[in-house]
């Protein structure tokens, strides 16, 4: 079911001074940033030769990363994103195979305009995993 690794999220407590380390430290090529307020977060992406690395950092009230900085100071790995070719029958597979699909179940379109859906990390080895429909 899952396909090509899409990307891997870095949550950070400043996004631009991040952007900058990974822009004149690792030499990196970054997007401009995007403000999603419907997913509580603003990204950037990195493009790399074989996948992406996103990093984010809260926007506005309630961000469902707030809590994870709280936790961890620094910034850290977040979630992984898996494609499939339907989140629809992925999700009803998750779902009748007992994981926890996050939200009202139903997909958001992500930053890359496409749907997303997000699994519990407890059913996954304490990983955040995001499913997008490509
Ligand atoms: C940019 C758009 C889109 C894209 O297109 O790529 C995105 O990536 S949006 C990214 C931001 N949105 C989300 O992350 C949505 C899904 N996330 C959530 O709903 C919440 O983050 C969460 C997973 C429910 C956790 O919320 P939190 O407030 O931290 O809840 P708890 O404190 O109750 O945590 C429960 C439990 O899970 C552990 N945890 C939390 N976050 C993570 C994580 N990222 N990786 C691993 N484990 C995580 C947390 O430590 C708690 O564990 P215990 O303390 O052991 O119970
Ligand atoms: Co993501």
């Amino acid at each position: 079911m899952i396909g090509r690794l899409n990307h891997v999220a870095i949550a950070v407590p400043d996004l631009a001074s991040a952007t900058d380390t990974y822009r004149t430290m690792l030499g990196a090529e970054v997007s401009e940033s995007q403000a999603l307020p419907e997913h509580g977060v603003t990204v950037v992406f990195i493009t790399l030769p074989n996948t992406k690395i996103e990093l984010l950092e809260p926007l506005g009230e309630g961000s469902p990363i707030a809590a994870f900085l709280e936790r961890n100071g620094a910034g850290g790995m977040h979630h992984i994103c898996y494609e499939v070719d339907d989140i629809l029958a992925a999700r009803d597979h998750l779902a009748s195979s007992g994981a926890r699909v996050l939200g009202d179940g139903e997909p958001k379109i992500g930053a890359h305009g496409k749907p997303v859906l997000f699994l519990h990390p407890k059913d996954f080895n304490g990983t955040l995993v995001e499913l997008e429909q490509v």
